[in-house]
């Protein structure tokens, strides 16, 4: 560990890490494996440390108590950092990505659509396109195998239409191909993170070219929305969804162009933040689920006893106990944000450490999730770690996919209940299983199976 100097005689403690000598070696790892580059920095130096890379210095917090000192108890000194700031150019001002003032308004705007109450009047949408989804899989018995990635994010973006805009997203067109709009978009967010924003966007590199194709689409895509819902102007759907509710304030603004714009921004924010998660989630848990048949045998006999041979409901969230737990461990191991980066506004000390104004931060849920301190053989897919006999002694801050403080998922709830009710329902009637080798990871803004997931169907029993 490094000890510098500070004002007036004080000792201010720089985190340990990696040699100036180290740079090209980081760089490649930036660039293709990213979680590697994390996950050996959190084993070799501990729970903090700083990663220098050319110009730029980054600090890796990897103890619950960095994570809450960032997240939450010193919040206000933090925004949105690397990755997310290049997301920017394409989702806007947002909710993921805004601050200050524009974002407590926004949020304060947007989060009751996603109350409890209003979640809990939504199960039946979401068990119906979990149902279609079902049904679309049995068709698939005996056939080749179905790439599971591209199935999760049309059931994603699907019940985000119906739940958040009450609109239906597959008239739009294939829905997948508006998630491959999203893929294309993050993947040159991601382009522009690991490049350190080095490279011109006007240059015509195909991804770029992509990106910029990808954009076009999903402004056309909020447009239709938008359009659609001022043909049902005369219809009681006011203050009913998020689209509504955003409309309605967008219109008070003295600036149309302003105030189309961000309309835009919340949208986008809103259909990449809600599907690409939670399709993650739902792709990690069938490959999971996949490898680990006496896991898929509890899931059956929990999903036919509960619920049978009809539709889940709200209250059958809390009986489906251990399919909660499953989906839990899924996120755990593979955290679909997997990266929290923020900017330091001004100079901090965090779990002991100095920081300096400026710098870039780091929590990383895939690191912490994996921590040896609060988690036992962490490469082990166990969800029994999830029993609440299992977690009172657990720190809050060493499980952080929802992240933490005031920046913490708007659409937990949500999400949560889409994943427990897809995975019941296809566990108790199909059996799936890999077609393909072990998946890899890839860390893009959210944590993706490399190259899709393809599974070939069959009976349960
Ligand atoms: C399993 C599913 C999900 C996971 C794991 C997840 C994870 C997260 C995480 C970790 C953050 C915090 C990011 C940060 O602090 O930098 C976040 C923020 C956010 N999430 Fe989710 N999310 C999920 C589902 C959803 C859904 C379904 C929606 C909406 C439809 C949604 C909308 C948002 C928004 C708008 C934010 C920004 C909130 C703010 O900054 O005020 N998420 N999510």
């Amino acid at each position: 560990m490094t000890v510098v100097a500070g004002p007036a005689g004080r000792t201010r403690r720089v985190p340990p890490g990696p040699p100036r000598t180290a740079t090209f070696r980081l760089l490649r790892e930036l660039f293709t494996d990213r979680l590697s580059l994390l996950s050996s920095a959190a084993s070799r130096y501990g729970d903090a440390a700083r990663i220098a890379i050319g110009p730029k210095a980054l600090y890796l917090f990897n103890s619950p108590e960095g994570a809450k000192h960032v997240l939450a108890d010193n919040s206000s000194n933090y925004h949105k950092g690397i990755g997310l700031v290049e997301a920017k150019k394409v989702i806007g001002d947002g909710l993921l990505t805004s601050e200050g003032e524009l974002w407590r308004t926004q949020r304060k705007l947007i989060q009751p659509a996603f109350q409890h109450k209003r979640i809990a009047a939504q199960a039946g949408v979401v068990a119906a396109e979990a149902g279609q989804l079902v049904d679309r899989l049995r068709n698939r018995i005996g056939a080749g195998p179905v790439d599971m990635t591209h199935e999760m994010t049309g059931l994603t973006l699907g019940v985000l239409g119906r739940t958040l805009l009450d609109s239906d997203l597959g008239d739009l067109g294939d829905l997948g191909s508006i998630g491959h709009a999203f893929e294309s978009v993050q993947d040159q967010a991601m382009f522009e993170a690991v490049t350190l924003s080095l490279v011109p966007s006007w240059l015509p590199l195909p991804m770029q070219r992509r990106s910029r194709k990808a954009n076009a689409e999903l402004r056309d895509v909020v447009n239709t929305l938008v359009a659609r819902r001022a043909e049902r102007a005369g219809e009681d759907v006011a203050g009913a969804d998020v689209l509504s509710r955003l409309i309605e304030s967008t219109r008070r603004e003295s600036d149309p162009a302003v105030g189309a714009k961000r309309l835009r921004d919340e949208l986008v924010t809103l259909l990449l933040a809600g599907h690409e998660t939670t399709a993650s989630t739902l792709s990690w848990a069938l490959y999971l689920v996949g490898r680990h048949p006496e896991v898929a045998a509890r899931l059956r006999e929990e999903a036919a006893t509960v619920l049978g041979d009809r539709p889940p409901e709200f209250a059958d969230l809390r009986r489906l106990s251990y399919t909660g737990m499953v989906v839990q461990e899924v996120m755990r191991m593979y955290p679909p944000v997997w990266l929290l980066p923020r900017i330091a506004l001004a100079e901090d000390e965090v779990a002991g450490f100095h920081v300096p104004a400026g710098s870039d931060v780091v929590v990383c849920p895939y690191t912490m999730h994996r921590h040896p301190d609060f988690w036992h053989r962490p490469e082990l897919f166990d969800p029994d770690r999830f029993h609440p006999d299992h977690t009172a002694d657990r720190p809050r801050y060493a499980y952080i996919p929802f992240g933490g403080g005031p920046r913490f998922c708007v659409g937990s709830n949500l999400g949560t209940m889409e994943a427990v009710f897809t995975l019941a329902m296809i566990s108790r009637e199909l059996r799936l299983r890999g077609a393909a080798g072990p998946a890899v990871a890839e860390p893009m803004l959210s944590l993706r199976v490399r190259g899709g997931l393809p599974m070939t169907v069959h009976p349960a029993h």
